[in-house]
């Protein structure tokens, strides 16, 4: 029975990954111009001196939103977040329900900041395919994933250099942190209801053992938030929707970090 979409999102990955696997195998994975690179370190970005902390996200569509800015230029609109000062980008990969592609994760990686791999990660041959494509850092959802499976894929990610996030949504999942994972991502977003409250993160991130670096994900609408969470811990914020539902997303992101270094002047 499918219980939320995550459920329908992970059944759709299996079959993605078993046809992926026949059409590259992994030494042609292996063979790519991206797979020898030195990726490029997020936990440095996050902890530099004056880091804006966001990892700003290129969305064309959700599963809570339906189409969110369909003709957007992956190209200009990361070019712009890495301008303005965007810690990380994280590129969407997953067709079906976001509409991304591993070509826009290719075309942002001209940008030379760190690129998180948003896909739904449930084999290691995901894990070779994102280093086959450019990024730097995965995402592990623990909804999606038992706990040994996370420190085994985290483990694998590793290996290749990658940096990993592991997504929280509930209290329960506390139990997937292990010593792999790098970032802890707290998600506002209720996967049933799609409802987004920020101050879930706030009262999940009080709960979380000492000495990850806590990232605060979706719903995330104004510059205000970011100082609320950064005061609360958190050193990486997530958004993605935001920029994206302007007509020209770069622009969105520009004013976007403009008000927060007034307001962080101010304060
Ligand atoms: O965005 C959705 O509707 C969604 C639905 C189901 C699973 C994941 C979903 N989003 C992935 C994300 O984590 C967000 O894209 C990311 O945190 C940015 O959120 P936002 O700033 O609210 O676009």
């Amino acid at each position: 029975m499918i219980k939320n979409i995550l459920d329908k999102i992970v059944q759709q990955k299996r079959l993605e990954v078993a046809q992926a696997r026949k059409q590259s195998p992994e030494a042609v994975l292996s063979a790519s111009e991206f797979f020898s690179r030195d990726t490029i370190s997020l936990k440095e970005n996050l902890q530099r001196e004056g880091s804006t902390g966001i990892i700003a996200e290129f969305k064309r569509k959700s599963p809570s939103k339906g189409w969110i800015n369909q003709e957007a230029d992956v190209e200009e609109v990361t070019a712009a977040y890495t301008k303005y000062g965007a810690s990380c980008l994280s590129v969407l990969t997953d067709r079906d329900f976001f509409g991304g592609s591993d070509k826009d994760l290719i075309a942002a990686r001209k940008n030379n900041i760190p690129i998180l791999r948003k896909e739904f990660i449930i084999d290691e041959y995901q894990l070779l395919e994102a280093k086959a494509i450019g990024a730097d850092v995965v995402l592990l959802i623990a909804a999606c994933l038992p706990p040994q499976r996370v420190k085994e894929l985290a483990k694998f990610a590793k290996k290749l250099s990658l940096e990993v996030l592991l997504e929280l949504h509930a209290e329960a999942e506390l139990q997937h942190i292990c010593d792999e994972v790098d970032f802890v991502g707290i998600n506002n977003r209720n996967l049933k209801t799609f409802e987004v409250d920020v101050e879930h993160s706030v009262r999940l991130m009080q709960k979380l053992p000492a000495g990850k670096i806590c990232i605060a994900e979706s719903g995330i609408d104004n510059a205000d938030v970011v100082i609320a969470l950064r005061n609360k811990g958190f050193q990486g914020f997530l958004i993605g929707e935001n920029f994206m539902k302007h007509q020209n997303p770069g622009l969105a992101f520009k004013e976007y970090v403009e008000q927060l270094k007034q307001k962080q002047h101010e304060s």
